[in-house]
């Protein structure tokens, strides 16, 4: 196993770009670096999610699809702080 990671709203900041990009969602921290080109709502809006520190609102707001959550679970993530393997 590897070792268990914490990550914070501060950590998430760190990582804000295209060519970088988490967001936390309900306390997960998910790297939709990949997922940017794909997401149907576009890249901008993921990527101001990411800079607002917590995505959480922005996600619900949205009121996005049980295939949406689906799909969010498939991305590499870090469950309660501990990493996915890349
Ligand atoms: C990993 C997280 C996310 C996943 C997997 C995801 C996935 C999706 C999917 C599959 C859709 C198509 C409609 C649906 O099935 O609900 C969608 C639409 C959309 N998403 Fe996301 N989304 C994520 C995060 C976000 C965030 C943080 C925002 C910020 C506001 C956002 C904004 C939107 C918008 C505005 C649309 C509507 C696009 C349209 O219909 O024109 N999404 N998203």
């Amino acid at each position: 196993m590897a070792e268990a990671k914490k990550f914070s709203a501060s950590d998430v900041l760190l990582h804000t770009t295209r060519d970088d990009c988490w967001l936390l969602i309900r306390g997960k921290v998910y790297d939709v670096t990949k997922f940017l080109d794909d997401h149907p709502g576009g890249e901008e809006v993921l990527l101001q999610a990411s800079a607002s520190g917590d995505a959480t609102d922005a996600f619900e707001t949205v009121g996005h699809s049980s295939s949406a959550e689906t799909m969010m679970e498939g991305i590499g993530r870090w469950l309660c702080g501990t990493p996915y393997g890349r």
